[in-house]
């Protein structure tokens, strides 16, 4: 599909709202902000008390609807996307490198610790062809490089499949960041896949859908986000009952300001497993609560 007159404007819209955030700088254009203090504070007040706290098992159908309603109404064979932007990588075993961040729209999940709770809503973004953000995509990467298809919960939306195709069509280094919760089998085997397995502590356990575990590659990265000495154990456990390390590269971060860097640290020594401790790098570098980067 042709890129229409209406995705022009809602891409400009994007950058309006980005430059408004960033005061005066295109996020979309790749640079970075701190919004520690407008927006982003009290949307996540307002998130708390409307989009649904609890976990997605025990949340009633109408959280449910809730936490779905940024999609209703989406353009089919379109994504419904939140922003764009180009940072360092912050996770995983590509932390470090430059790379395209594609954010989607909503996600059925209520995480303790979630970082993204402004992808909760479809008031910022809009929806765009695959071709549209490919192009996007390319004025921002390097040839071949990293770009990260994120939410929210990317695989909530069917045209995130044909996206990351394209994307790997276009000779992309392509990365998904996803909950887990999700059917991770039909993504195309050429992208890394950064799944989740949700602890006790993020609220989110009853999500898991363990079968994804059979579909991981040696290429992905499985990932634990601790929030207490409990999670950690749960992750041991998990960990050899799965024989994880076999499978791919485990990773275990700590949940941001809940479970300090050295306990987490010395807990991996103890445990002589090859686990792969990390820091969301993005946090050390810029405000832990800015976005955009
Ligand atoms: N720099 C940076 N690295 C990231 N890795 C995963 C992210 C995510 O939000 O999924 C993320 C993010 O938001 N920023
Ligand atoms: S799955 Fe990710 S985006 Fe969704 S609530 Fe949990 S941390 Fe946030
Ligand atoms: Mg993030």
């Amino acid at each position: 599909m042709a890129l229409g007159q209406h995705n022009v404007g809602l891409l400009d819209e994007c950058r309006r709202r980005a430059r408004m955030r960033s005061g005066g700088e295109d996020l979309t254009e790749g640079g970075v902000a701190n919004d520690v203090d407008g927006e982003g504070l009290g949307l996540e007040r307002e998130l708390a008390e409307t989009a649904g706290g609890s976990p997605i098992e025990s949340a009633g159908p109408a959280a449910r609807t809730r936490r779905l309603a940024p999609l209703r109404d989406k353009t089919p064979g379109q994504v419904r996307l939140h922003e764009v932007y180009r940072s360092i990588q912050g996770e995983g075993t590509w932390a470090g490198l430059p790379c395209v961040f594609v954010r989607l729209t909503a996600c059925h999940l209520r995480c303790v610790y979630c970082d993204t709770p402004h992808a909760f809503v479809f008031r910022e973004g809009g929806d765009f062809t695959i071709e549209a953000i490919v192009a996007r995509v390319a004025e921002l990467a390097e040839p071949g490089g990293l770009v990260e298809v994120t939410g929210g919960e990317p695989l909530l939306q069917p045209e995130a499949l044909p996206l990351m195709t394209a994307l790997a069509d276009a000779g992309f280094e392509v990365l998904l960041e996803t909950s887990g919760s999700l059917d991770i089998a039909p993504v195309d085997r050429r992208v890394h896949i950064i799944m989740d397995l949700k602890t006790p502590g993020s609220g989110e356990e009853a999500a898991n859908l363990w079968t994804n575990l059979d579909h991981l590659k040696p290429t992905d990265n499985l990932k634990f986000v601790v929030t207490n000495r409990a999670d950690f154990d749960w992750t041991l456990e998990i960990v050899r009952r799965h024989d994880l390390t076999a499978r791919c590269p485990v990773l275990v971060s700590p949940a941001f300001d809940a479970v300090s860097p050295r306990d987490l640290a010395e807990w991996i020594l103890k445990s002589r497993l090859p686990l792969r401790m990390q820091l969301q790098l993005h946090k050390l570098i810029w405000h832990p609560k800015a976005r955009g980067v």
